[in-house]
């Protein structure tokens, strides 16, 4: 069954699921783009950060020079990182991404965090913040400059993400051209379900991050919360219409109006990861998997606490 599309409000339409790109190790990672293809993925969520745009736009590209695909149908997003938050910085950054991608333009371009950082030593793309100290820089002179890479093609939209609602609203004071998303982290612990209300009151739309609730995050401890597939109350409502714990949670995140982005290099679970669309959860339904709503945070990037725009001492 086809993705959905939604509307974004620059008139842009956007596949409403994608495939995320975090911990999709090179050497495999583009093949797992050709098979997501294959299984009906049309939008990727990539970052600078995440140190495989290379291989991801091979991937994507091979699909378009084959014929299974055409550029216009597919949307490619990435982000902006931390230590590049300098008006001046941003084009430049976004042409990297682009070079690594061999694209010549991003469907949708982010700010990856609110929080503006230098780098004090080399950056250490899976532990990011180890060599970067806070740089207290506003980030609506860096929407400036993502306002700059619309203006020059580079981007056809321009987002945010891990913003909160006050940061939010100071971006739509301040811009001339409209954020089209905020990412964001929702998941059946955290269903965000106040600053997804703010955001689409405001016309942004929100994309749904480890909507699994990251199980493989590299800072698990012993005695943090896991999200089991395996919970009865799960598997009981997955029993009903033939799917898995993970596709019910799925579907939930789906379901608070977001475009949930979850990451799978297994060729099995991909396939599985995005058969949602055949199937509605019921009120009842939704308020049980609600009864797992507790606040959990899978990504708070604590290293970033004592930072001016650190997201989360703000409750929404
Ligand atoms: N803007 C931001 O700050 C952030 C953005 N993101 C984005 O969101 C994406 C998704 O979030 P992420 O943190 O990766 O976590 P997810 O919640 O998507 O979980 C991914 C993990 O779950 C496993 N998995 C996937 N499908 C299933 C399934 N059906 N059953 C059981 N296990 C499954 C994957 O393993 P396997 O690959 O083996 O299937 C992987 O280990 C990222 O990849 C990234 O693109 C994430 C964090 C922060
Ligand atoms: O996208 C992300 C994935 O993981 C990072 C941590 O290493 C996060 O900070 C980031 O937002």
């Amino acid at each position: 069954m086809a993705t959905p599309l939604i509307s974004l409000n620059n008139g842009m339409k956007m596949p409403a699921f994608g495939l995320g790109t975090w911990q999709a190790a090179t050497g495999e990672v583009g093949e797992v783009v050709k098979q997501a293809i294959e299984a009906g993925y049309r939008m990727f969520d990539c970052a600078w950060l995440y140190s495989n745009e290379k291989e991801i736009g091979e991937g994507l590209r091979e699909k378009i020079n084959d014929g299974s695909v055409k550029r216009e149908d597919l949307f490619v997003v990435t982000k902006l990182w931390n230590t590049f938050h300098r008006e001046n910085e941003v084009v430049a950054a976004c042409k990297e991404s682009l070079k690594n991608f061999g694209l010549d333009y991003v469907d949708c371009y982010l700010i990856h965090w609110p929080c503006s950082q230098r780098l004090t030593g080399e950056l250490n793309p899976t532990l990011p913040f180890a060599n970067a100290v806070d740089d207290e820089y506003d980030f609506t002179k860096t929407w400036k400059g993502m306002e700059e890479c619309v203006r020059l093609g580079l981007a056809k939209s321009i987002g945010l993400s891990n913003f909160n609602s006050q940061q939010v609203k100071r971006i739509m004071e301040k811009c001339t051209i409209k954020p089209v998303v905020n990412q964001i982290e929702v998941t059946p612990f955290l269903n965000q379900r106040k600053l997804i209300k703010f955001c689409n009151d405001l016309g942004i739309k929100i994309m749904a991050y480890s909507p699994l609730a990251s199980p493989t995050r590299g800072w698990l401890k012993p005695g943090d919360l896991v999200l089991s597939f395996n919970d009865p109350k799960l598997l009981a409502i997955g029993n009903k219409y033939g799917k898995t714990g993970a596709q019910v949670v799925l579907r939930y995140v789906y379901q608070q109006s977001t475009i949930p982005i979850p990451k799978s290099s297994n060729a099995q679970r991909l396939k599985q990861n995005i058969d949602i669309f055949d199937f509605e959860l019921t009120d009842e339904e939704l308020r049980t998997i609600d009864q797992f709503n507790c606040g959990v945070r899978v990504c708070s990037a604590e290293d970033m606490i004592n930072n001016s725009e650190y997201p989360f001492n703000f409750k929404e």
